[in-house]
């Protein structure tokens, strides 16, 4: 069970904020995919177009939906993997288990830590597989009156439409997908295997060590994700834009250097936290905790302390240029991410305060800017 008490710190800005996303998040990545493809692509107008509710409705999108996920849980379930050993979970202490916690809340949140049925852990398999690998590599059923349908019935036509569904559909309307199309689907398709590569590094996230599973990380794995971070590609199939080489160029080597700052710094930390003697960083300096962890204070987690976020944030910003200047919708993840990471950075905050105390303080002194150095 997660740890929520009746005396533990609400978060999400409590019941109220938890109701409030519940209603809010669905409805924004609707109002996203309609806005993208119709023609102002406003981020912040009214949607062009409300679809009838019996238009929303597909038999074979809710099967299509469930054979990608069953697909996707019988890999998962396949016996010749690797089995990783967990990191210590928050719920190993002695906590109250309340009766009635806060419905709203708890469905929000999720009350579960980490949910299985036998070895098949549902927050772990939706983290990772469904969602990511679908934002990435989507299937599609190509329709013939491709363009007129999905212009005047935005989510209803029987594509998936997904990053390489959208490069493809791109292909064929336009003869060939265009250089922007391509940035965006590789930066985005790096990412992705970058995650299934280092799968294991999953396990320290707070989603799977400190969050429930419930309504945010279910609509975030299974519906958040592979639908609104494919924005980009999906406003290019409506708005293409001209993109030179020259820019091109500058580009990518953004997504190099966010890449470069994310990798190392994630790979940093994961080698000194499974084996603070490994020769990559034996040598960094590190301050001692009363937990008896250390804390990296050289290298990436000297700079600032949280230079993943900062990497990541440089990605979302090459991710979205391709799309160039003329809308804001290309950049909705830029925003949205910065102030998820924001707010992320402060729960991981209060959570490493109590975890470590002074020695907390002290490395707050001795790095004091939190994801970019000398503004934030
Ligand atoms: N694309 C997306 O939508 C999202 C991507 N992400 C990405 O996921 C990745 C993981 O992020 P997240 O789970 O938030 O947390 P982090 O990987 O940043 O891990 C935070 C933890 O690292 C440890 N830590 C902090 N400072 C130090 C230090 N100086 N030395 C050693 N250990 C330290 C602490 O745990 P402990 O001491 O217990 O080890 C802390 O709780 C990031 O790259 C982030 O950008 C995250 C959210 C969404
Ligand atoms: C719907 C809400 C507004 C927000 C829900 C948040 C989730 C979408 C994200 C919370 C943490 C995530 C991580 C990744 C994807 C997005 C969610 C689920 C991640 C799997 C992306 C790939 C990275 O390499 C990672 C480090 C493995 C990420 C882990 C956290």
């Amino acid at each position: 069970m997660a740890p929520q008490g009746s005396q533990a710190e609400l978060e999400f800005g409590g019941p109220l904020g938890a109701a409030a996303l519940l209603l809010l998040l669905p409805a924004t990545m609707f109002h996203l995919l309609l806005v993208a493809r119709s023609g102002p692509a406003r981020l912040l107008g009214p949607p062009p177009y409300l679809p009838e509710l019996e238009e929303l409705w597909r038999p074979w999108a809710l099967l299509l939906c469930l054979t990608w996920l069953g697909l996707q849980a019988a890999l998962y379930l396949l016996p010749a993997r690797k089995v990783a050993e967990g990191q210590e979970l928050k719920d190993k202490s002695r906590l109250r288990y309340p009766i009635n916690g806060n419905p709203i809340y708890d469905f929000f949140l999720g009350r579960e830590l980490n949910p299985r049925i036998c070895s098949f852990d549902f927050k772990y398999f939706c983290e990772l597989r469904p969602g990511l690998i679908g934002w990435a590599l989507h299937l599609t059923s190509v329709e013939t009156d491709w363009e007129q349908t999905a212009l005047s019935h935005p989510l209803c036509n029987p594509q998936v439409l997904i990053n390489l569904a959208l490069l493809m559909q791109e292909a064929e309307l336009r003869g060939s997908p265009s250089l922007a199309m391509w940035l965006v689907n590789g930066f985005q398709l790096l990412y992705v295997g970058d995650a299934l590569w280092h799968e294991e590094a999953v396990l320290t996230t707070m989603d799977i060590i400190h969050d429930g599973f419930g309504f945010m990380l279910a609509f975030g794995d299974l519906a958040w994700v592979p639908f609104t971070y494919s924005l980009q590609a999906q406003f290019l199939l409506y708005h293409p834009e001209p993109l030179g080489l020259p820019l091109a160029s500058v580009i990518c080597l953004i997504n190099a250097v966010g890449y470069y700052i994310f990798r190392g710094a994630n790979s940093q930390k994961n080698t000194f936290r499974k084996n603070p003697s490994d020769p990559r960083v034996a040598d960094l300096e590190t301050i001692s905790t009363a937990t008896g962890r250390r804390l990296l204070v050289s290298g990436w987690w000297g700079m600032v302390r949280h230079p993943n976020y900062l990497g990541d944030l440089i990605m979302a910003l090459a991710w979205s240029l391709p799309c160039g200047v003329s809308h804001l919708l290309p950049y909705f993840y830029l925003l949205y991410f910065t102030a998820l990471l924001v707010h992320r950075e402060a729960r991981d905050e209060q959570q490493c305060l109590q975890k470590y105390g002074l020695a907390w303080h002290a490395y707050c002194q001795r790095v004091p800017y939190r994801i970019v150095p000398y503004i934030y």
